[in-house]
Parts: structure tokens; C-alpha cells; sequence
């Protein structure tokens, strides 16, 4: 039985609670902390775990085997540090941190430690459609890859949102995907900008990214905040032999009165749930080899970095990572 201890029990913490006690197995849920006693007190509620004063005496409590942490990402850092410290397993939603200098402090105290004990939440490797993808293109069956585009359209977003949470907080997703995806770095950035939604208020919305990777594949990301229609997630890889598409993840469509319809899901807890579901499953189980970890935190972060700087200058910046340490 793994016990696990949960900082932040906000939106994700609390569905990642219920995955951890209803959906996973051997998983049970001891100590929680929340800078908001309320939902600290919901998740005590429906899993029997105590209530910590803050996310540092979770992580050092007697039954806590492995932490995962839910707060805002300006938080992570400390936690993340404090789980390594403590040789203690650590799933930390993402962003790992919220910057390249604070995520390599990461790196290097996992490093230090010599053991991999940090996954991060970037969950769309665990997602069926993407690792079909994957399989597909590794295979060969499309030839070399020439080519991605995708679309990142989001129904809407929280009120926090500044033009930079488009980036950090959504096409961060595609950042390491596309990592994963290509087995390979991203070496710069542009970012453009459309002609502005009169959905998105003050924030520069849609933007399309354009990464250059490291194999001269390029990937362009559209980024939708305020698509109002739906959730809407999409990737094409185009090869010289062919193209390999993320597939319609509807269980239904409808013929009626002249029209075919089928639904859109509302967020990403709709469109991700069951990749949430393997990527948690998969963590307790033990750190599978392409499982994001530090150095993925890292890299994303200075990718993320680069592109913000690319949205306030509209220039292209091309992207430095630090040494990789033998660990990662
Ligand atoms: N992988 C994904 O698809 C995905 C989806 C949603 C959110 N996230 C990430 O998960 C994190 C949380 O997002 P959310 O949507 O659940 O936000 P949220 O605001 O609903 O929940 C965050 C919770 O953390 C608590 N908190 C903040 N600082 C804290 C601290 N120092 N100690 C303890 N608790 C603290 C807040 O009180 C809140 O209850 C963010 O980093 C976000 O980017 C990832
Ligand atoms: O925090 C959420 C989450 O990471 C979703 O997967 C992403 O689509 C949203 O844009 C973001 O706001």
C-alpha cells in the first residue's frame, strides 16, 4: 500500500484524490494541507487523511511514502525540494516550477541525490490518442517527419489569466509533447499573433507558436483560450509518406434530421480523464522510462521562456539548455 501525502486540494488535487482512492488500487490518501481550510477538510472528508498545517509537514510525516503536489505552480519549487530532501517520491502537477533557474535547481538536487524522484503532470503522454500517434510515427509507416500541426482551443479560462498563462500554463503542453513526440529538443521559438478573438477581453488570443526542433521537424501550436465551442485538442504529423492524425475521441455521433453531430468535451478533465487516470496508475507503480521528470520540467520551462519573450518582441529566440547531468 502506498501512502500518499497531498499538497493543494483545489480543482486537480481533489480529482486526483478521487483517482488515487477509487480508481487506482494499493493507494491510500494519509495527510493533505491547503492554504484554504475548506478544501483541505473535503478531501479529510471523503479519505480519512489528516490535515497538516502547510505542505512541508505533509511531506516530512511518518506515513507519507510519496507526496503529490496540486498547489499553484509558484509554490511548487519549495515542495518539490523538500520531497527530494526527504528521498521521498514526488508527482508534481504542472508547471514544475515557474522558472529554467528554479526548475534546474530541481535537476541538480535530484542530481545530487542521485536518484529519479520527480514526475511532472504533463499528461498527454499517457493520453491513448497521442501514444497511438507516437507508435505510428516510430514505427516508420508515415516515413520521416516533415511537419506537426496542432490546436490547442480551450472553451475558456480563469480570470487569472495574463498574456503569459498562455503560454505557461497552456502551450506548455505541447512544448513537451512535442519533446516526447520527436525525441528530440526545440531549438527556438517565434511567436505571431492573429487578429485578436473579441472573446479574449485584454489578452492577446488566439497566438500561434512556431517551434524549430533540433531533427528540422517544425511544429506550428494554435492556442485558443476563449474557442468557447468546447475543448478542443488536435495534432497532425505530416511525413514524407504520409500523415498521422490524433483520431475523434467521441463514443458517439448522432444522425438526425439531416445532420450529423457528435459532442465536444467541456475541459480537459472531460478530454484527459482517463490519461490522468494511466499517468497516476503508472506513477505509483514506479518511474517508467519515458515518464516526464526533472529535466522534462526544466526543458519546457525554458522553452515556455523563450516563447513569452517571443510574444512581447515578436522575434524568433533560439533556445540554450543547460548541461544535461548522467541522472537525467
Ligand atoms: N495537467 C493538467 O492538465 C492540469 C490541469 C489543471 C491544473 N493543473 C495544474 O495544477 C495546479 C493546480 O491547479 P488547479 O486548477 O487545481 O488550481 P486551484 O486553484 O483549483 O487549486 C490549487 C489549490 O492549491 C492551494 N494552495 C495554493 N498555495 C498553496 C500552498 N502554498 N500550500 C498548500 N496549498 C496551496 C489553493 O488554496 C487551492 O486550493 C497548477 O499548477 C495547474 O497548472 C494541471
Ligand atoms: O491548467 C489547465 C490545464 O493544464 C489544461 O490541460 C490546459 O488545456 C489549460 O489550458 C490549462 O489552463
Amino acid at each position: 500500500m502506498t501512502r500518499v501525502g497531498v499538497v493543494g486540494a483545489g480543482m486537480i488535487g481533489r480529482d486526483h484524490v478521487r483517482r488515487l482512492t477509487s480508481v487506482i488500487s494499493r493507494v491510500t490518501v494519509t495527510a493533505v494541507a491547503d492554504v484554504d481550510a475548506g478544501a483541505a477538510a473535503l478531501v479529510a472528508a471523503s479519505t480519512g487523511a489528516a490535515v497538516h498545517p502547510d505542505g512541508l509537514a505533509v511531506i516530512a510525516a511518518a506515513d507519507v511514502d510519496a507526496v503529490v503536489v496540486c498547489s499553484w505552480g509558484d509554490t511548487h519549487e519549495e515542495y518539490v525540494l523538500a520531497a527530494i530532501a526527504a528521498g521521498k517520491p514526488v508527482f508534481c502537477e504542472k508547471p514544475l516550477a515557474t522558472s529554467p533557474q528554479a526548475c534546474l535547481r530541481i535537476v541538480e538536487a535530484e542530481a545530487a541525490r542521485g536518484t529519479r524522484l520527480v514526475q511532472v503532470g504533463y499528461m498527454r503522454r499517457y493520453d491513448a490518442a497521442y501514444r497511438a500517434l507516437k507508435k505510428v510515427l516510430d514505427s516508420g509507416a508515415i516515413g520521416a517527419p516533415l511537419m506537426m500541426h496542432c490546436a490547442h482551443r480551450n472553451a475558456a479560462v480563469p480570470d487569472f489569466y495574463r498574456p503569459e498563462n498562455i503560454i505557461t500554463d497552456t502551450a506548455v503542453h505541447e512544448i513537451d509533447m512535442v519533446r516526447w513526440m520527436f525525441g528530440t529538443e526545440i531549438t527556438a521559438v517565434r511567436v505571431l499573433r492573429p487578429r485578436a478573438s473579441r472573446n479574449a477581453g485584454a489578452i492577446p488570443d488566439p497566438l500561434l507558436l512556431v517551434l524549430e526542433l533540433a531533427n528540422e521537424v517544425l511544429v506550428d501550436v494554435e492556442i485558443s483560450v476563449n474557442a468557447r465551442y468546447g475543448y478542443d485538442i488536435r495534432g497532425e504529423i505530416l511525413g514524407e509518406n504520409g500523415t498521422a492524425a490524433l483520431g475523434d475521441q467521441n463514443p458517439i455521433t448522432v444522425r438526425r434530421a439531416g445532420h450529423l453531430t457528435s459532442p465536444v468535451p467541456a475541459d480537459w478533465r472531460e478530454r484527459f480523464g482517463p490519461a490522468y487516470d494511466v499517468e497516476l496508475r503508472e506513477w505509483v507503480a514506479g518511474h517508467m522510462p519515458d515518464a516526464p521528470g526533472a529535466w522534462d520540467g526544466y526543458a519546457a520551462s525554458v522553452v515556455s521562456d523563450a516563447a513569452v519573450q517571443s510574444l512581447r518582441t515578436g522575434e524568433r529566440v533560439p533556445i540554450t539548455l543547460a548541461a544535461r547531468p548522467k541522472l537525467h
